[in-house]
């Protein structure tokens, strides 16, 4: 039975209000012809439906049994379709397959299908396109720090953080096969794999090439058969390209770990059962220890900060103000980035963001999730 997840515009089968919803495909009814069932995310307007009966109190009955269970039920933020082995859950990435991202994304979801893409933005797209039902980008990494970037384009689009996946990156060093590490002139892959890589850095002496991710570095250096080029990427990408590894475990670092986030369309419901993180985005007007003030808010209900990132505004970049002192000042306009430990289903978190949104001059929830606790 195939899925499909759409946005409704009008009740199903009446044309009266605008709702979002899934209609599951595949269905049939009892003369064999192929029937849509409509499931409500909740937030609609639609007609209101008896408790007992199902029915509309319009006298409209709503297409699918499904669908008039789930209207009698309190309304949901959203309910998940997606089987949680990560079965039909298509996960967009920057990179080619093989890369550390895909990696990742099949840590959180092993039978997920991956969709490659040649950029960031282009990822975002795919989920905002529903040609994919997730994306997935690192943010930081233990030694090179945060994907500036990626801070910026989750404010720049409307998807939701769903999850995190830390993940440890095993890079090794490849080469086509016969080529032994003496012959090689250079080696190419992703800066940061590089960076990390203390063979490439003090033993090879080689000339260091940067790609977009190490598995286009593979990928590159397989198709265009280079013999004296060597890189640094997984193990999976070099079966993937038909690469020998050379050298295993080459990063500096063993605990090299990098954060990656997902993300969806829908956010997920808040939970307390479980650890859960809450990612949030805000500014603050200029002043003496305002920062303090915004930080406080958590200190003050014991909520444990995991990351603080702070981003110039785009198209603020310099805020003029009257300075007592020299007439005119011209300062940075900052947006703060803040992890927290604790679930928006948890009062104190919800205490803290209303607090914070006293003095905060912009405020948004990127998502609360699930934190992972694999590591
Ligand atoms: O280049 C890749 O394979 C990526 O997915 C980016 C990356 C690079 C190094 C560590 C983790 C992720």
């Amino acid at each position: 039975m195939a899925l499909k997840c759409v946005a409704v515009m009008g009740w199903p089968d009446s044309g009266r209000s605008i709702a979002s919803g899934v209609v599951f495909n595949g269905v049939r009814n009892s003369n064999g012809e192929p029937r849509k069932i409509f499931v409500s995310l909740g937030r609609f307007s639609g007609p209101a439906a008896n408790q007992k009966t199902g029915k509309s109190s319009t006298g409209n009955d709503v297409p699918g049994k499904l669908c008039r269970n789930l209207v009698s039920l309190p309304k949901p933020l959203t309910i998940s379709v997606t089987p949680n082995d990560g079965t039909q859950v298509r996960i967009s990435f920057k990179g080619s397959p093989g890369s550390f991202t895909e990696d990742a994304a099949l840590k959180a979801y092993p039978n997920c299908e991956t969709i490659p893409c040649d950029e960031f933005e282009e990822a975002f797209k795919a989920v905002e396109l529903w040609l994919a039902e997730k994306a997935i980008l690192p943010i930081e990494n233990s030694s090179g720090g945060s994907i500036h970037h990626n801070y910026d384009l989750l404010l720049r689009h409307r998807l939701h953080i769903v999850g995190e996946v830390q993940f440890v990156a095993n890079f090794c060093l490849l080469a086509l096969p016969g080529i032994r590490e003496e012959k090689l002139k250079c080696v190419l892959s992703h800066p940061q794999a590089l960076a990390s890589s203390d063979i490439v850095q003090t033993q090879l002496g080689v000339a260091r090439e940067n790609i977009d991710d190490t598995a286009s570095a593979a990928q590159y250096v397989a198709s265009n058969g280079l013999r004296d080029a060597g890189v640094v990427a997984s193990a999976r990408a070099a079966e993937i390209y038909g690469l020998n590894i050379l050298a295993d475990r080459i990063q500096d670092d063993p605990d090299n770990i990098t954060r990656f986030l997902v993300l969806a369309r829908d956010p997920i419901m808040p939970r307390t059962d479980k650890p859960f993180k809450t990612s949030i985005v805000f500014t603050l007007d200029e002043g003496p220890g305002v920062l303090t003030k915004a930080l406080a808010v958590f200190a003050l209900r014991e909520i444990n900060l995991t990351k603080i990132e702070s981003r110039p505004q785009k198209m603020r970049a310099l805020r003029v103000v009257d300075d007592s002192n020299t007439g005119r000042a011209k300062y940075f306009d900052y947006l703060f980035y803040i992890d927290f430990e604790a679930s928006m289903a948890d009062p104190r978190a919800q205490n803290a963001l209303g607090h914070l949104q006293e003095f905060a001059t912009f405020l948004r929830i990127l998502g609360c999730y699930p934190m992972d606790t694999s590591l």
